[in-house]
């Protein structure tokens, strides 16, 4: 279990984390989102105690990082997997972290086979690409055998096979029991890896929520109606809006309709003896409730 108590940080006049609370649970994937220089890494360097908070503060199981007599035993982390000696090789460099807090040197050796680096352990990290690099952080990360995982942008830089892996280690490391708390860009794979939601902005919570629940909180679920007549697509629209329901055009032939349902845009398309080429329910993405919660959040923004 994560727990940040109002926790806030500034540099200078900005405030960068400002007054977050929230627990994350043990049990299931944590997703961490939010725009670009929302806070989050900030907010993951705080919970391992390389930066402090200016108030408030965030606990490990309950404790301070800095009362945790072997830290890597109760939170192991991936937050930047470049930082790594360049000429210390991939088995070493985990070796150096297994002595530091008392953890059997034949987890080196586990944990490499878990990453799959086994065949490279005697290699310079420096020579590493970014996603053997990225692995080389997340066996750092479960050297330990910690009940807390942190990984901040963990698929960077991996391949597809590698990005599928990480979804599956995370995913399995939460139903052995342990908090994993990860942040990620890439909307589509958080909505297949994580069960709950954190969102930031501007260093404030702005969700923590079930996935499900974020998405149907923050999206609008409609009907989705095609009509490839463009003459028969503005009657339909008309008429649709007469009845009540909002609508706006979708990808090429395609309507959004709201405040309707299914059944009754297709009655009423069989009424005008409309042409269609496809009705069904609009499923939100996690992606699409992101961007609508988050809109007025973000700060390096491009104009449309
Ligand atoms: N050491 C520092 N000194 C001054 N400002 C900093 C420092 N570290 C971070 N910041 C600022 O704090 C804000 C939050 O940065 P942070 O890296 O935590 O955001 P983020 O949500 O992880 O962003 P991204 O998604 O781009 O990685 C940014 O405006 C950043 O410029």
């Amino acid at each position: 279990m994560i727990t940040f108590r109002g926790l806030t940080k500034r540099y200078g006049a900005k405030t960068v984390v400002n007054g977050l609370t929230s627990v994350v649970a043990p049990g299931s994937v944590t997703g961490f989102l939010g725009p670009n220089g929302a806070g989050k890494s900030t907010t993951m360097r705080m919970t391992v105690g390389l930066d402090h908070p200016c108030s408030g503060d965030v606990l490990i199981q309950r404790k301070p990082y800095e009362q945790l007599r072997y830290p890597l035993r109760e939170v192991g982390a991936l937050l930047e997997a470049k930082a790594v000696h360049p000429g210390r090789s991939a088995g070493r460099h985990l070796l150096a972290m297994a002595r530091s807090n008392g953890i059997p040197a034949r987890r080196v050796e586990e944990v490499l086979a878990t990453v799959g680096l086994s065949d490279v352990a005697g290699k310079r990290a420096g020579t590493f690409s970014l996603g053997m690099s990225q692995r080389l952080g997340i066996a750092g990360a479960l050297l330990g055998d910690p009940g807390v995982l942190m990984f901040d942008e963990p698929v960077n830089g991996l391949d597809p096979d590698g990005v599928r892996w990480v979804r599956q280690l995370m995913r399995s490391l939460a139903e052995e029991g342990r908090t994993v708390f990860v942040s990620s860009h890439l909307m589509s794979e958080m909505q297949l890896t994580a069960g709950h939601l954190l969102v930031i902005g501007k260093g404030k919570l702005l969700a923590d929520a079930p996935m499900d629940e974020f998405i149907a909180g923050n999206s609008r679920s409609g009907v989705s109606v095609r009509v490839p007549s463009p003459g028969e697509r503005t009657t339909l629209a008309e008429k649709l809006r007469a009845a009540g329901a909002s609508v706006s055009p979708g990808e090429d032939d395609e309507l959004l309709v709201d405040d309707s349902t299914v059944d009754k845009v297709g009655d009423l398309a069989h009424e005008l003896g409309v042409r269609l080429h496809g009705l069904g329910k609009r499923t939100a993405s996690l992606e699409q409730a992101y961007m609508e919660l988050t809109a007025s959040s973000v700060e390096y923004g491009v104009s449309a």
